[in-house]
């Protein structure tokens, strides 16, 4: 975070005052460059130790070729993605924003919030609402405030339940205005109360509290030397804090009915006792939510954010692109509804915490010297469920704290698939002039007149607003909604949001080729707060989806290093490149995790010997790039513990998540398998909410994989065993010795896996069948990689 000067503040008032600052972090840069100094000397010896070897005397060499060039190739990745990496550490900012500044109400922008969400059963209706009333909420003139929730999974459930969020927003959004609310998240609001015990604040608790009241203002009126104004302001005060008291009671009482009405509306929508129904083929659903009552605090419809369900059909014979697909329908319906010049994004389970957001993304879109090029400020996920342990890593550190900030001070950060607050325009591709010819414009945006109107500056919408409770939806939604609308358009390739189960970052992706930048605004406290992944199951699920998106985008002609360079800056690509290739470490990682170790049974070393001066060179490698990581985690108020898990994640998602990630766009493009997006589960099992708490991993995932981890631990473990015995017996500890050291540090940062392998007696463990299956395959592989040397 970072706190203008005084000189910068004054700096800023003179310069037409700026609404926000922007701040190299120069300390930062100065240490990350230095360190990429010197790391890449080191990296060169390397690839001359590496090299020099195949020039050898074949005769003298006494490793295979092949085993050697494997180490070699997995090196060099490794080197190209540490020098990927350089790119955001290049030149780390951040920012400073000035809430005094913002150009008063009626000259704001009108804003869309999207919100998506695909299955009632994964994603639970309660929270779902919560997002929606948070988004209702936010800090900006109603009128210009335009909610829609996209619902994948076409159910009534949600429907039903968009009616009762209505009906409870009436009441809700009155408060959160009258009593300046600062979390506008119902959910959110009402739990944290609970932790005041809030619960056993009743109607005794007032009187006793006006009992004290009373005697408190008497004798501090005594006290204040009888003082009269003194007095006012006291007794204002006080009857002012009651009210707000009974009014959260009231509220909270409201908010049980709420949410007993939820409830029972999922109740209702179950088939049998298991998941709600949901349906893959049905027409259309666009309806404004609204009624006709006026009751609740006298508040009308009109300071209420219209409020919109849409259900795009869905046919199975039809591909339904995932979250892009419901954007881009989103997109077009909202353009003849209310057309708002910038739209918000969220996922469903992805809260507004903080209500000035939407503000403070306008200091951004409305200054005069940035907003011709910016095309969305992009604001960090936070997460609401993280332990402090946060043994999965589900708070995406490393991109959210420190990678983006450097994304930032090049052409600003990847779109992050929520919380971000994006010009409509940037979306539609190209600025439209009113000379352009119609049917060019048809072949792009497809062919509903209205919506090709939308695209032009004089359009006034449709105005379907919430006073007029009798207005229905224009019929042109339900066709703009349809499946066959995109049929021969540019959607999704050209305008909206690309195709992809990676849509976010192959829209950002393109976006800044196109000239677009971005900003990155992350501030203390967090605007958006969505629910992490934390469970392994999940976890390594949501890894392989991105891997498979990003290795698709990579083997697509949209590949960043070879698209980008030329349209970007180098380091930009290289950022792009950089994500794009993630997936890649699978290749370094299972290398480095089985070939060392069948050569050190094998006798066959890999690595200098002790002795040798290029011994120093990997020792120097090794330990720079683990110091450098713990830095990163310790300046981003990380612990060594969260740098140990962050090491131990990595390695699980690279044998896992990363390979079939991989595996699978692989066999995407050569047409073998289909994409798919399942979405994360948002639904919690107290069971497993309580391991991840406690820090212990929940193992209760597929053998798929916990096979691959299980038998790189075993494999390790023998090595480690088989090389100490070398090292010891044969006494040739100076030429093992590394290869007996990286097992031994790939067996310490993975000692849960050995814990539940052979510890664990819950739930959770892995099971005997896992390790015995998992022991099997790593005996396979030793024999097969020893007869294999033998000859
Ligand atoms: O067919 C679909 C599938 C998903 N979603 C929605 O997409 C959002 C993200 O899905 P989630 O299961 O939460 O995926 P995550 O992996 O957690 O999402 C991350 O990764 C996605 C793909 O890169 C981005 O879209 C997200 O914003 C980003 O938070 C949710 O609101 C879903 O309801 C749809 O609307 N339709
Ligand atoms: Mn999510």
């Amino acid at each position: 975070m970072f706190v203008p000067t005084r000189e910068e503040k004054c700096e800023a008032m003179e310069d037409s005052l700026p609404l926000h600052l922007c701040h190299v972090q120069k300390p930062t840069a100065i240490i990350n460059r230095s360190h990429a100094f010197f790391h890449s000397i080191a990296l060169t010896a390397l690839v001359y130790y590496r090299v020099s070897y195949l020039f050898q005397d074949p005769r003298t060499r006494d490793v295979p070729t092949l085993l050697w060039l494997m180490i070699f190739a997995s090196e060099l990745l490794l080197s190209f993605i540490w020098l990927l990496n350089q790119a955001y550490r290049w030149r780390p900012v951040s920012r400073a924003v000035f809430p005094e500044r913002l150009p008063v109400d009626k000259e704001l922008p009108a804003i869309d919030v999207f919100i998506c969400t695909a299955d009632p059963n994964r994603e639970p209706t309660f929270g779902v609402m919560n997002t929606v009333l948070s988004a209702m909420a936010l800090d900006y003139p109603p009128e210009k405030l335009y909610v829609y929730l996209s619902d994948d999974g076409g159910s009534p459930v949600t429907l039903q339940c968009m009616r009762e969020a209505w009906g409870f927003a009436k009441w809700w959004l009155p408060f959160c205005r009258t009593y300046g609310i600062k979390t506008r998240c119902p959910g959110a609001y009402f739990s944290a109360l609970d932790g005041d015990n809030f619960d056993s604040w009743g109607n005794g608790f007032i009187a006793q509290r006006q009992m004290v009241e009373v005697g408190l203002l008497c004798s501090l009126y005594i006290l204040c030397g009888f003082s009269w104004v003194l007095f006012i302001y006291l007794f204002y005060f006080i009857t002012h804090d009651k009210e707000i008291i009974e009014m959260m009671i009231m509220l909270q009482g409201k908010y049980e009915v709420f949410k007993e009405q939820v409830m029972k509306a999922r109740e209702m929508g179950r088939i049998g006792d298991k998941s709600i129904s949901t349906c893959r083929d049905h027409p259309p659903v666009v309806e404004v939510i609204h009624d006709n009552s006026t009751d609740a605090l006298g508040v009308d419809q009109a300071e209420m954010p219209l409020l919109v369900y849409v259900s795009r059909e869905k046919r199975p014979s039809h591909a339904h692109h995932f979250k892009a697909g419901a954007l881009n329908v989103l997109l077009r319906v909202s353009g003849i509804i209310s057309n708002s010049s910038y739209i918000l994004v969220l996922d469903c389970d992805m809260y507004c915490n903080d209500p000035s957001s939407a503000r403070q993304a306008m200091y951004f879109h409305l200054d005069p010297k940035i907003s011709a090029t910016l095309a969305f400020v992009q604001f960090p996920q936070k997460f609401h469920n993280l332990s402090k342990n946060d043994i999965y890593d589900g708070r995406l550190r490393s991109a959210f704290a420190l990678e983006w900030h450097g994304f930032d001070g090049l052409k600003g950060p990847v779109l992050s698939g929520t919380g971000f607050y994006i010009k409509r325009d940037a979306l539609y591709g190209r600025s439209i002039q009113e000379d352009i010819d119609i049917m060019e414009i048809k072949q792009s945006f497809g062919p509903s007149n209205e919506f090709v109107k939308s695209l032009f500056q004089k359009y006034k919408p449709n105005a379907v607003n919430g006073q007029d409770s009798s207005s229905t939806m224009p019929p042109e939604t339900q066709i703009l909604a349809s499946c066959a609308y995109e049929n021969r358009t540019k959607w999704g390739e050209e305008v909206g949001f690309y195709y992809s189960v990676v849509e976010d970052y192959l829209t950002g992706l393109i976006l800044h080729c196109k000239g677009w930048t971005s900003i990155y605004n992350d501030q203390p406290r967090p605007h958006f707060m969505g629910s992490a992944t934390t469970n392994l199951n999940d976890v390594l699920i949501q890894a392989t989806r991105w891997s498979t998106g990003l290795i698709d985008v990579c083997l697509s002609r949209f590949c960043p290093l070879i698209y980008g360079p030329l349209r970007m800056s180098i380091l930009q690509s290289m950022c792009y490149g950089e994500l794009a290739f993630f997936p890649f470490y699978c290749w370094p990682v299972w290398c480095l995790a089985t070939i060392p170790q069948l050569c050190v049974l094998n006798g066959i070393p890999l690595y200098p010997k002790v002795s040798n001066p290029f011994f120093l060179i990997f020792s120097f490698i090794f330990l720079s790039s683990l110091a450098k990581h713990l830095h990163e985690v310790l300046i981003t108020g990380g612990s060594i513990r969260a740098w140990i898990n962050e090491q131990r994640i990595w390695m699980i998602k690279s044998v896992t998540s990363h390979l079939y990630g991989s595996l699978d766009a692989i066999m995407k493009k050569i047409g073998l398998r289909e994409a798919s997006f399942l979405p994360t589960n948002k639904a919690e099992d107290d069971e497993q909410v309580k391991s991840y708490q406690m820090g212990i991993f929940d193992f209760r995932t597929s053998t798929k994989f916990l096979a691959p981890m299980v038998s790189l631990v075993i494999l390790n473990m023998a090595s480690f065993v088989g090389g100490l015995a070398r090292m010891i017996i044969a006494g040739d500890w100076d030429r093992t010795f590394v290869q007996v050291f990286l097992s031994f540090f790939i067996l310490i940062i993975n000692y849960p896996i050995i814990e539940g392998m052979i510890v664990r007696k819950d739930k959770g463990r892995i099971t005997p069948n896992v390790t015995l299956l998992s022991a099997v395959f790593s005996m396979i592989f030793l024999s097969l990689g020893s007869i294999v040397l033998a000859n």
